[in-house]
């Protein structure tokens, strides 16, 4: 089966710095693949070179698409989404609104048309409203669709942040440590959520601290190290493995 990202020999500089040394691993349709790592590991760059937010060398393959090289829009338009660690989701506006504008966004409905409320327009509209609710649906939180993002807590934030992540039709998804600050209960929903989207054939990849989260949610975990691919292997695997351990000195075992 065509892997669904395929990274070959990426590698970041930084001036001096080399932040991710020639790392290759695949991700299959429907996996979730962690990468963890103490801290300055190269997660977040690694992150920012597959979505094109830095520049880097080596290759990027999502299915057959050549990502290395592309615009961080022509990157999104092939099927990459993201969420930040800060979010950026509108705080005064509801929950529903917020997903409609990250559709907006993705969805290049005409200015024009939208105001003159074309009959396209309007289509467009009641479509993206179908699957707007169909996603929040899918998370668990349509009962939350009209409430306002200032009043959610925590842990329904980040699914929202999710949720309009994926307004537009995903084939990767990629978090940047979407556990920090959640409540126990609010990282469990968090896992259902990710096994659920998994199952809809949405390939996920995980950056995350939390390592109860990753040992449950994973089908597979990479291991960084100043930068370099120290391990890979399932959950499993690599909370046993000697060189993982060494890296997290001070830990005994990772959970
Ligand atoms: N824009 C940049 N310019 C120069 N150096 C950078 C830049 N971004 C990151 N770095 C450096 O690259 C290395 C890897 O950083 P990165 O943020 O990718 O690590 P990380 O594994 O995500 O760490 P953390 O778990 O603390 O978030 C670090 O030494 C960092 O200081």
């Amino acid at each position: 089966m065509t892997p669904r990202l395929k990274l070959e020999g990426v590698s970041v500089q930084f001036a001096g710095l080399r932040a991710v040394s020639d790392v290759s691993f695949e991700v299959a349709p429907g996996e979730i693949c962690a990468v963890i790592g103490p801290n300055g590991a190269g997660k977040s760059t690694l992150f920012n070179a597959i979505g094109g937010y830095v520049r880097s060398t080596g290759r990027v393959h999502l299915n057959d698409t050549l990502l290395t090289g592309r615009s961080i829009h022509q990157i999104a338009a092939a099927g990459v989404r993201r969420t930040f660690q800060n979010g950026g989701l509108f705080q005064d506006i509801t929950v529903i609104e917020n997903l409609m504008v990250g559709l907006h966004q993705t969805h290049n409905i005409p200015l024009v048309a939208g105001a003159l409320a074309l009959p396209s327009a309007r289509r467009m509209e009641g479509e993206a409203i179908r699957r707007a609710r169909e996603l929040l649906d899918l998370m668990g939180i349509l009962n939350l669709e009209r409430a306002l993002v200032r009043d959610l807590s925590s842990g329904q934030r980040r699914i929202v942040e999710i949720a309009r992540a994926l307004a537009v039709p995903a084939k990767l998804l990629m978090l940047d440590e979407p556990a920090v600050g959640l409540t126990t209960l609010e990282i469990e929903h968090l896992d259902q959520v990710l096994k659920t989207l998994a199952r809809d054939g949405i390939s996920v990849l995980l950056v995350e601290h939390v390592l109860d989260l990753v040992m449950s949610v994973s089908d597979k975990v990479v291991v960084l190290n100043s930068g370099v691919r120290l391990a890979e292997g399932t959950p499993a695997a690599v909370k046993q493995d000697p060189a993982v351990l060494e890296a997290y000195l001070g830990y005994s075992e990772l959970c």
